[in-house]
């Protein structure tokens, strides 16, 4: 994979740079007769030429939050504007200032990459004359140059991925929507799709990701909103939701041979224990994270002391610091995953 950077240049200011690229406002969205809405009330403003990043589980509304901004969704009920474009009373103009990454890949497999490019600029009224010269300098810029005249079928799943971003690209958006932008990408081709986003941010294109990676969210996001059941529970900087978590470490114990509740009564016990959250999910093994006020080490004798006490075994420790996995847990008392 070739890794060339590219810095793009960055975008004049303009008198709207004060109005937010993207906002959303007491959005609802209930699908058929379901009874619980995907979306339930969601509101948040995005900045111009900011990294926004939506984190959540499986199912919390993220696609469909996007789905309804880049006007492919219909709303219930409540606002949503891209670049101060209301995106159900104008969604021609509103797909115009955006760009769409979608989380499953949807590449026209008649058309080789180029065409895949062209095409899309042509849909969007990108001048002919502009459109091979636009897709080549995008197709270098990916990483792709000499994938041009290759069929989407032929292309790895991130070649594939960082096409559709070109493909976004093409008609020049302010804002920049990426469904899940590395699921089933290798370590690679990750880096090389985070790079680029990075690189588009830099330029003064607004980025929003929806991502259940809270590493990718932590890496990428200048802001992130945490969602879950369609309401958003938290949106900050990664770094200030994280300090905002009572405790400084973490220690996980896998253990077995002993009732959880007991357990997590006799570690919280412990001095210098702000918390114990049960994180054992299907496994057979009990799994607990532990979060002390001040250094692991500190309390680590006592609290396998009291889990001993409890009679149970413990058969891996791990010492860290919390992340925005651990905000998340704090929110809701389950993992991301
Ligand atoms: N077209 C649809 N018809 C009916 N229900 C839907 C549809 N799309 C999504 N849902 C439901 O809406 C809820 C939110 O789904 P959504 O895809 O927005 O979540 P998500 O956070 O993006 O999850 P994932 O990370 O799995 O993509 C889920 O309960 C899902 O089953």
């Amino acid at each position: 994979m070739s890794s060339q950077t590219t810095t793009l240049p960055a975008r004049p200011a303009t008198a709207d740079d004060a109005e937010p690229a993207v906002e959303v406002a007491d959005l609802v969205k209930r699908y058929g007769r379901s009874s619980r809405p995907a979306v339930d009330g969601l509101s948040f403003a995005v900045r111009r030429g900011e990294v926004f990043g939506l984190l959540g589980p499986n199912g919390a509304g993220k696609t469909t939050t996007v789905g309804v901004l880049t006007t492919r969704v219909t709303k219930t009920s409540g606002r949503a504007t891209v670049a101060g474009i209301d995106v159900s009373a104008d969604p021609v103009a509103a797909r115009a200032v955006l760009g769409v990454v979608p989380q499953r890949p949807n590449l026209d497999r008649s058309l080789d990459a180029r065409g895949n490019l062209v095409w899309h600029a042509a849909y969007h009224g990108v001048p002919r004359a502009r459109r091979r010269a636009l897709a080549d300098e995008l197709l270098e810029r990916m990483g792709l140059a000499d994938k041009a005249t290759t069929n989407p079928d032929e292309l790895s799943g991130g070649q594939a991925q960082r096409l559709i971003i070109a493909r976004g690209l093409m008609h020049d958006p302010r804002v920049l929507f990426l469904d899940e932008p590395s699921t089933g990408l290798d370590p690679q081709a990750r880096l090389f799709v985070h790079d680029r986003v990075a690189e588009l941010a830099a330029s003064g294109v607004t980025v929003v990701l929806t991502t259940h990676d809270m590493d990718e969210a932590a890496k990428l996001a200048d802001r992130v909103g945490i969602v879950d059941h369609g309401r958003l529970l938290a949106l900050d900087t990664p770094s200030a939701l994280v300090a905002a978590l009572p405790g400084e470490a973490t220690i996980d114990l896998t253990l077995t041979g002993a009732d959880v509740a007991t357990l997590r009564g006799r570690i919280d016990a412990v001095r210098g224990i702000a918390g114990v959250e049960d994180l054992t999910g299907e496994r057979p093994d009990t799994h607990l994270r532990v979060r002390c006020d001040g250094e692991a080490g500190a309390v680590l004798a006592p609290v396998l002391g009291a889990v001993a006490d409890a009679g149970a075994t413990v058969s891996e420790v791990d010492l860290g610091e919390p992340t925005l996995e651990d905000v998340f847990i704090d929110l809701t008392g389950r993992g991301l995953r």
